[in-house]
């Protein structure tokens, strides 16, 4: 058994995996508003009891690294769970980005992810659209990151819409059209369509300006809903970020133990 957590800008995903890496049990937080003490990141998280598994160790992907401190010890508890802190050298991976220590961890840990989910991606090139909190967008090319995109995200986009029209929460339905002709038509096609359409623009001008094609893997909490809008051919998986960290977490321990 494995726990992966990705702390995120708005969200906090923990996962816990079998041997084999298949995620048994997910939960969902709210990122804090403030740095918390690993007692409060405790009751904060709520996390059920096969969660504190003895001898189950924690492999973590931080966004917001001044929060981290407190988690890890929340985390490593009186048991003194062994953390996997992974950092931007922990992926295999070699980053094309200025400066390379200012790119997410999660879309290393995503890119990675895809590697491991669709091993046929190995040495090619490809981009990641994650349609969580941000749509982002990250090229990986043989073994290396050469950046991408970031946009807010479906879900921010439709609250903030929402509370400047004064419509409540926007329900999340899928455009059957383009040209919407009610205002709830008329979101979702400019939001969801919109943000799916904007995604395909930039990966083939990525396309052009690389001189390659790229596969698409989608993943991300949206990622199963503009699915059926993306008109090219692409690999869905919504967990590429806590498979990618699985994975590395799980080759530091196996350096750890003399293994490899
Ligand atoms: N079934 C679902 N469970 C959780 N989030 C969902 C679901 N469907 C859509 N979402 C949306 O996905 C977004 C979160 O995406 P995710 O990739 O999990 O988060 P983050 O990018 O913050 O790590 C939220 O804006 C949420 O509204
Ligand atoms: C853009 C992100 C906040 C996306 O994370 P999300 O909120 O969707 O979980 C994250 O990838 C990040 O902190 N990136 C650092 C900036 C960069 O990658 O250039
Ligand atoms: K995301």
């Amino acid at each position: 058994m494995m726990i992966t957590v990705k702390l995120g800008v708005s969200r906090v995903s923990v996962a816990l995996h079998d041997a084999s890496g298949r995620i048994r049990s997910l939960l969902v937080r709210k990122t804090p508003r403030k740095a918390l003490s690993p007692a409060e990141w405790k009751n904060h998280l709520a996390l059920p009891p096969v969660f504190w598994e003895k001898d189950c160790p924690v492999g973590i992907v931080s966004v917001v690294p001044a929060f981290t401190a407190g988690l890890e010890k929340a985390l490593s508890g009186p048991e003194k769970r062994r953390i996997v802190l992974l950092d931007r050298s922990s992926w295999g991976l070699k980053i094309l980005y200025t400066p390379p220590s200012s790119l997410g961890l999660d879309r290393l840990a995503a890119s990675r992810g895809a590697m491991e989910r669709f091993p046929d991606l190995e040495g090619r090139t490809y981009v990641v659209a994650d349609f969580g909190t941000h749509t982002v967008l990250t090229v990986v090319d043989g073994r290396s990151v050469l950046g991408g995109s970031i946009a807010l995200g479906i879900g921010p986009q439709l609250e903030t819409i929402s509370q400047r029209l004064v419509l409540g929460k926007v329900p999340l339905t899928f455009p059957k059209k383009p040209l919407g002709e009610t205002t709830l038509e008329s979101l979702t096609s400019g939001v969801i369509l919109g943000t799916v359409r904007g995604v395909e623009g930039l990966v083939g001008e990525m396309e052009e300006s690389l001189g390659k094609r790229m596969m698409l893997v989608l993943t991300g909490g949206f990622a199963r809903y503009v699915r059926p809008l993306i008109q090219r051919e692409c690999y869905v998986d919504r967990h590429l970020i806590h498979r990618g960290t699985w994975r590395v977490a799980q080759e530091a321990g196996q350096k750890d133990k003399g293994q490899v």
